[in-house]
């Protein structure tokens, strides 16, 4: 029987469309000789639909999408796809929401109708997933047996359980083991896992020594796209009995691989091969994933909330680039329009970076001089005296520089980007209504030594930031003659600081026992936590690190360790 693995790229909520591209997969697997295509998990609301779920009506919707289309559609093939189920009886804890009932399903149709369900057993409940608000986790787990073939079907976090691989368990109950125990021939797996940098190659790994320490093949179908901060890389891939990697699909596209499962003679074990296109060979991450991450998830941020171009203001500094050319990579050169808003503090050097990069990315290029309107606010709020030079009258440059990206966003229909980067976020490096203005967070999970790495891997074939962007000391040039390392300690001090505290989640005297100055690591956390109301006001920022700020990290605002 051959396998099509469609790698899908759904738009939450957007059932009709999801459906179209549903139908669209089953067309070309068709013609490839499918006998059974497997979807992501909620392939048909899309991951993660959130408080979507809550909705009475958009379950309505579900059903009937999978009553009156999918259903059908298993006519002429069947179909393995991931959506919310309804369930039945008292839902558990006493909640009278539509909610409490709900199953986050693996669903098999064939001839027409729903032939198997098997229901996700392990709800993840940490980081960026919060399962457990909508889901009631599988009580059975039972293989079914189709086209004369033994499936274990499991639904993502389902097989992120194993003692052996974690040398622990998070949760009491191991799916895998209990279906394969059940005869289990090929496991399949359907997930909505997302991408942070160096997940793909955990994946992987995971993958092949499940296979392996089951003799057991697995197909594994993953779903693509970005959706709000989370970025799904895709990356499907099939690993036979050995652990071997036999086919593998596009990271960040679309893609639909098909495998030739057989039995190498009667009774004899299932081999898994590659129909035409499975590429071969392991993905190698470095940079490049964190550079693709990040353009698929403004393409996919803009197209899915209806925008078609985005704006940048460009200061000649090194984030401002990065995150232009990210939109020029993501959006078409076209699309995409930078701004130089000078002060009386901006040095030429500055205004001539910003100039020839637009030229080399081929973007729209203005220049608004902001000398007129922060005279006037300095004039005006200082009753005609002279003016302080304090932070007050620093911060008006940034908001002035944020009103106008605004204007143009409002006038125009432009997006405005922000690019503050995380090692600024972490410490509340970045005016409120100011550079923090704006509707996506370009670089809000890149430290700032990794915005360097993308801007060498930018210029990897030619000069696009001008390389004096790549040298000069970072500078917000809100004063005469400021740079970031008169306030921050050098950047790749702050950013060890901040991984061991942000993603690692160490304390201060874990962290300074890595040989930091203990001081230093205390002042460096006091402003992560300080600056947590800011983070609150930000845009959404785009989740390429294990730990990103936003929904994987809720912290309080008013509190104080005690
Ligand atoms: N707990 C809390 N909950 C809610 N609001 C709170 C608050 N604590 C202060 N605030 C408010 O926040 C205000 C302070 O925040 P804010 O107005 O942003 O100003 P602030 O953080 O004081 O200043 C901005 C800092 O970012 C630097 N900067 C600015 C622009 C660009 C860059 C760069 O290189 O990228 C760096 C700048 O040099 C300065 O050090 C307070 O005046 C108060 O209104
Ligand atoms: N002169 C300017 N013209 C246009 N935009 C500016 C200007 N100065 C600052 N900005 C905007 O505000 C953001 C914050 O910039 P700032 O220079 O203060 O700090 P930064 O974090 O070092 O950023 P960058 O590396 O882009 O300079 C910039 O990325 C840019 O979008
Ligand atoms: N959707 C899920 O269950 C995701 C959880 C899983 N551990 C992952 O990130 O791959």
């Amino acid at each position: 029987m051959r396998i099509a693995l469609a790698q899908l790229n759904p738009t939450i909520g957007d059932i009709r469309g999801n459906v179209a591209k549903i139908r669209e997969a089953m067309a070309r697997a068709r013609g490839r000789g499918a006998g059974l295509i497997v979807f992501p998990e909620l392939a048909v609301t899309g991951y993660p639909p959130r408080d979507l779920l809550c909705r009475q009506d958009f379950l309505e919707r579900v059903e009937r999408a999978l009553a009156g289309d999918i259903a059908p559609l298993s006519k002429g093939l069947p179909i393995l796809i991931g959506a919310p189920v309804k369930g039945t009886g008292v839902p558990s804890g006493g909640s009278d929401t539509a909610a409490a009932f709900l199953f986050n399903a693996a669903l098999l149709y064939a001839g027409g109708k729903l032939f198997y369900r098997q229901d996700k057993s392990l709800l993840p409940n940490y980081d960026v997933f919060d399962e457990s608000r909508y889901f009631k986790p599988a009580e059975h787990r039972e293989a079914v047996t189709f086209n004369g073939l033994r499936l274990g079907l499991t639904i993502c976090e389902d097989i992120w359980n194993d003692k052996d691989y974690w040398n622990r368990q998070l949760y009491e109950v191991d799916p895998v083991e209990e279906l394969v125990a059940g005869e289990t021939a090929l496991l399949i797996n359907i997930s909505a896992s997302p991408y942070h940098y160096g997940k793909i190659g955990l994946r992987v790994d995971m993958l092949r020594s499940l296979a392996r320490k089951y003799h057991r093949p697995i197909i594994y179908v993953n779903q693509v796209g970005g959706n709000d901060e989370l970025i799904f890389d895709g990356t499907s891939l099939a690993v036979d009995a050995a652990g071997n990697v036999v086919g593998l699909a596009a990271s960040f596209a679309e893609d639909l691989l098909v495998l030739e499962v057989g039995r190498m003679g009667a009774g004899g074990p299932l081999s898994l091969v590659a129909v035409k296109d499975g590429r071969a060979g392991l993905p190698h991450e470095d940079i490049s994933y964190v550079y693709r991450a990040l353009v698929l998830g403004i393409a996919d941020y803009l197209r899915k909330t209806g925008f078609q171009k985005a704006l940048v203001g460009l200061s000649g500094g090194i984030d401002s680039s990065v995150t232009a050319a990210l939109a020029a990579a993501a959006l078409g050169p076209e699309n995409v329009l930078g701004v130089s808003m000078p002060s009386r503090y901006s040095s030429p050097g500055s205004r001539t970076d910003a100039r020839i990069l637009a030229e080399n990315l081929g973007i729209a290029f203005r220049e608004i001089p902001i000398e007129g309107m922060f005279s006037a606010y300095l004039a005006a709020m200082n009753a005609g005296g002279p003016p302080r030079g304090d932070l007050a009258e620093e911060n008006i440059q940034a908001r002035i520089r944020g009103n106008i990206l605004m204007f143009i966003s409002n006038r125009e229909g432009y997006l405005t980007l922000t690019t503050g980067n995380k090692s600024e976020m972490a410490v509340g490096y970045c005016t409120l209504y100011g550079d923090m203005s704006g509707g996506l967070a370009v670089l809000a999970d890149v430290p700032k030594v990794m915005v360097y790495e993308l801007a060498r891997y930018i210029n990897r074939e030619r000069e696009i930031i001008p390389h004096s962007v790549l040298v000069k000391p970072p500078s917000a040039e809100l004063k005469p003659g400021q740079v970031d390392q008169d306030s921050l300690p050098p950047y790749e001090v702050l950013d060890a600081i901040l991984q061991a505290y942000i993603e690692e989640e160490k304390g201060a005297a874990e962290i300074a026992a890595r040989g930091f100055d203990p001081e230093l690591v205390r002042e460096v956390i006091r402003k992560v936590d300080r600056a947590e109301y800011k983070r609150r006001q930000a845009a959404p920022g785009l989740r390429v690190t294990s730990k990103a700020f936003g929904t994987g990290r809720r912290m309080p605002i008013a509190w104080r360790a005690g």
